[in-house]
């Protein structure tokens, strides 16, 4: 059973070279330039718990027919690259192939399953975070394995996800799964637009104040479109932006399970931004604006993220105090 890693970036990197360890058969495809720099290092895995992997003899390729033959593929590019890669994987795909969206935001898994019509698609979700830290080196941040719409064509792969340390847990409805990251990745903007790693930014609380402005928008409409967000975390969703409001002090006290992040990891994001590319805003944020619209209702302070994200990646950058941000979402 070949398993194959679309789009090796920080994601596809750690999950694949988990997977690689714990002996599955791995074909990654991805850009030169990652590939050199795998040729170059190795791939170097560590984990917030201590883990420190290397693993050699990787099965790099940069085109799409390196997935010919495989059984399952595992989709990790970012939002924008979706369409492009699920034409570049239907010329070659076998039919009956499983493809699994690992993608954050809610749309990805539809765009696959359009242009992949003869092969199984699923949606699935990243929990944690893999901060890329150059050299071949790739970290995880936080915790968690891998979520994925349930399906008897995933059967055959339980045990090898398992065996990476990254199990599988399999949901008969995702839709409120997906939703549930959604509500986590509101703070991706901003936590690239304060320029500070994750834990330093959920400490403060003008920053968790313009979270919980965010996803108390989010819940409204929700509530309003009959979703209800899956429980991913000790705190239920509803109750995430009262929490996140708190004063420093009670917030460090009650809720320190959400500080336990590495002192490294950012958000994919704050990456993109800083390495010049389109980050996913319209895909998160984005995608509650469009959830108001089609409500007949506005969303603000979502809206107001987007715009200020779509600013940065104009350039030139800056770093915003939780107080500034708060301040300008509510303007
Ligand atoms: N990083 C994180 O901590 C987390 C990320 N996620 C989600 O996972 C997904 C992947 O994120 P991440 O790993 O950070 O993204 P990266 O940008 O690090 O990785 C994606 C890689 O895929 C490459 N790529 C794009 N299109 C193709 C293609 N057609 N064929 C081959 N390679 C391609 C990209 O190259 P190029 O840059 O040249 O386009 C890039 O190297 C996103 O949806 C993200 O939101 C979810 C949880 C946590
Ligand atoms: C895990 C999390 C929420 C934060 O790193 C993420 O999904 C991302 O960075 O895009």
């Amino acid at each position: 059973m070949t398993i194959a890693v679309y789009g090796a970036g920080g994601i596809g990197c750690y999950v694949g070279g988990r997977l690689v360890a714990g002996g599955a058969d791995v074909v990654f495809v991805g850009r030169q330039r990652v590939g050199d720099e795998l040729a170059e290092h190795g791939l170097h895995l560590t984990d917030y718990l201590g883990a420190d992997l290397r693993v050699d003899g990787l099965r790099f390729e940069t085109t799409p027919a390196a997935v010919a033959e495989a059984d399952l593929v595992l989709v990790m590019v970012k939002s924008a690259a979706t369409e492009g890669a699920a034409d570049e994987l239907a010329a070659v795909l076998k039919p009956g192939a499983v493809v699994v969206s690992f993608q954050n935001g809610l749309r990805n898994g539809e765009v696959l399953r359009e242009r992949l019509p003869e092969q199984i698609v699923l949606s699935g979700m990243v929990p944690f975070n893999v901060l890329n830290k150059g050299g071949g080196a790739f970290h995880q941040g936080t915790e968690g394995g891998l979520d994925v719409q349930e399906h008897a064509a995933l059967t055959p792969y339980v045990e090898a996800f398992a065996k990476a340390g990254l199990p599988l847990t399999q949901h008969a409805d995702v839709l409120p799964v997906q939703w549930a990251k959604l509500l986590l990745n509101l703070n991706n903007p901003v936590n690239a637009l304060s320029d500070l790693p994750l834990r330093d930014e959920l400490s403060q609380r003008g920053y968790r104040r313009c979270l919980a402005a965010a996803q108390d928008e989010t819940l409204k409409l929700l509530q309003a479109k009959g979703i209800r967000p899956a429980r991913l975390t000790a705190l239920p969703a509803e109750r995430m932006p009262m929490v996140l409001r708190l004063p420093d002090a009670l917030f460090r006290r009650l809720a320190s399970k959400m500080l336990a992040i590495d002192p490294y990891a950012r958000t994919s994001m704050w990456e993109d931004l800083q390495a010049g590319r389109r980050t996913e805003i319209d895909y998160l944020n984005g995608e509650v604006v469009r959830l108001a619209e089609s409500l007949g209702r506005t969303a603000p302070v979502n809206a107001k993220l987007v715009e200020l994200i779509r600013a940065e990646e104009a350039g030139p950058r800056r770093a915003w105090t939780g107080d500034e941000l708060y301040k300008q979402l509510r303007s």
